[in-house]
């Protein structure tokens, strides 16, 4: 088990590129494998859970080419050749590691295809529940089986002949949404689905990028039967859940300023600038449309921070930076609540639980309720021993509130960070330079350099 130790920042960097979107990325490397032609995919991230995505794509027919890797984070540059929409049955299980995107956005492709295919995942991702993408596939006319009540993984799903359906969905979830959609694609006629609160939209976004049509009539989106991606290059932003973290590191730091470069700036994402704007943070964006996902860069200045409430139709949209917003809550002056939240008991681990235990572990004051926590702000955190549950958001929210704190935090099972950014260590020894310019963790300037 990896162990990350960190101790008060020390240095401040001006500027930092986070790696490529991993919703994104993940929907590149899909609809790149199941389209007729060669993607070329830039500003990948090759995440362990984006590589999960496109190791199962080469196993049912698509070719990929390396094209470049950029030190400190891996491949970064992909040509992907498609199979077409009809893929090929891989020859064994398809291993989702700890991806919930990966499984359930798959479930929705494997509906459309002719042949059975089983899928697993790490310890996490198998007591996650799938019945959330087994219900409505079924429902097209594809056979889902998983284990248990909660249908979980391994999961094995035998697609055919879909019909289309009009759903709507039981949770905000975009990886519903999108599971949906994309069986859509292979069942003749109109498939709906409507969602109670708005998700990201980065599916829809990527349908339009690789040729397909769909269309909005207020919370209903809807895709016809029988259209197939036509392979068009791609550029993946930076991703703003990974910048979050450096977001909030700044907006607690009176006096600082720092530049979030080439961040995805899609509507369906920038809760947190919107949180942290209402916490009292100063936050300036600029915005550049490329590749139908805006991206720009974000300036974020320290100053003080005040308790606010997170909830309702904005959770979607901060979901992934919650772990990271209840960090700022604890470092801001007030009580925050965060609400209506359910849905983080089912990430890779209950995220409520893991980040009442550890923010208590630092010293804070805080409720947990079914769907939320209360955090008491203001009191000087402690440096603690953090418990990580294998959960990449919790492990690296901690190691910024270890920033803050007083002593050194250890953050225990750090190797899930490359679950969704790797290169993190290596930015994060940024803040922690002494006066000498020598970090604990080296740091790795980001060179591209081309491969194969
Ligand atoms: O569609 C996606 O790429 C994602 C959707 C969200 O999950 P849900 O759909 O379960 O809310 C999010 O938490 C996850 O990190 C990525
Ligand atoms: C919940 C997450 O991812 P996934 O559902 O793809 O495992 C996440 O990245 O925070």
């Amino acid at each position: 088990m990896a162990t990350l130790k960190v101790r008060k920042l020390k240095s401040f960097p001006a500027e930092i590129s986070v790696p490529g979107d991993k919703s994104i990325s993940h929907r590149a490397a899909m609809f790149a494998g199941m389209a007729s032609g060669t993607t070329v995919i830039d500003g990948f991230l090759p995440s362990e859970d984006c590589l999960c995505s496109v190791k199962a794509m080469e196993a049912m027919g698509a070719k990929v080419e390396p094209l470049e890797e950029t030190d400190g984070i891996g491949l970064t540059k992909l040509a992907i050749t498609g199979n077409g929409p009809q893929l090929k049955a891989p020859s064994g299980p398809v291993d989702c590691g700890n991806s919930g995107t990966t499984i359930r956005l798959l479930s929705g492709i494997l509906a459309g295809q002719a042949f059975t295919t089983e899928m697993f995942g790490d310890a996490s991702l198998s007591k996650r529940p799938m019945k959330r993408v087994a219900d409505p596939l079924r429902l097209m006319g594809a056979k889902v089986e998983g284990q248990g009540e909660k249908i979980c993984a391994p999961l094995k799903v035998t697609g055919g002949s879909l019909q289309a359906i009009t759903y709507t969905l039981p949770m905000a979830s975009a990886q519903v949404k999108s599971a949906i959609l994309l069986a859509g694609l292979y069942a003749p006629g109109k498939t709906t689905v409507i969602e109670p609160v708005a998700t990201r939209n980065h599916t829809e976004r990527i349908m339009s990028h690789f040729g397909i049509k769909w269309l909005r009539e207020g919370n209903a989106i809807s895709v016809y039967g029988g259209q197939s991606a036509r392979a068009t290059d791609i550029v993946v932003p930076g991703d703003i859940s990974s910048a979050a973290f450096w977001m909030v590191a700044s907006a607690a730091s009176p006096g600082q300023q720092i530049t979030l470069k080439n961040v995805g700036l899609n509507p369906t994402r920038t809760g947190v600038i919107n949180v942290l704007l209402r916490m009292g943070a100063h936050i300036h964006n600029s915005e550049e449309t490329t590749d139908g996902e805006p991206r720009g860069n974000v300036t974020v200045k320290g100053g003080d921070l005040n308790a606010t409430v997170i909830g309702g139709a904005e959770i979607p949209n901060v979901i992934d930076e919650l772990p990271i917003l209840a960090v700022a809550a604890a470092l801001a002056r007030g009580k925050t609540r965060i609400q209506d939240a359910h849905e983080l008991r089912v990430k890779e681990t209950d995220r409520i639980a893991a980040v009442a235990e550890n923010l208590r572990r630092m010293g804070v004051t805080v409720t947990e309720f079914d769907d939320g926590m209360e955090i008491e702000g203001g009191a000087q955190l402690q440096g603690a021993t953090i418990s990580t549950y294998h959960d990449h958001r919790i492990a690296m929210a901690f190691a910024i509130a270890g920033l803050f704190a007083d002593g050194e935090t250890v953050i225990e099972g750090s190797e899930c960070i490359g679950t969704s950014y790797p290169g993190f260590e290596h930015d994060l020894a940024l803040f922690l330079k002494n006066e000498n310019g020598e970090t604990p963790i080296p740091v790795i300037s980001r060179i591209p350099r081309k491969v194969g």
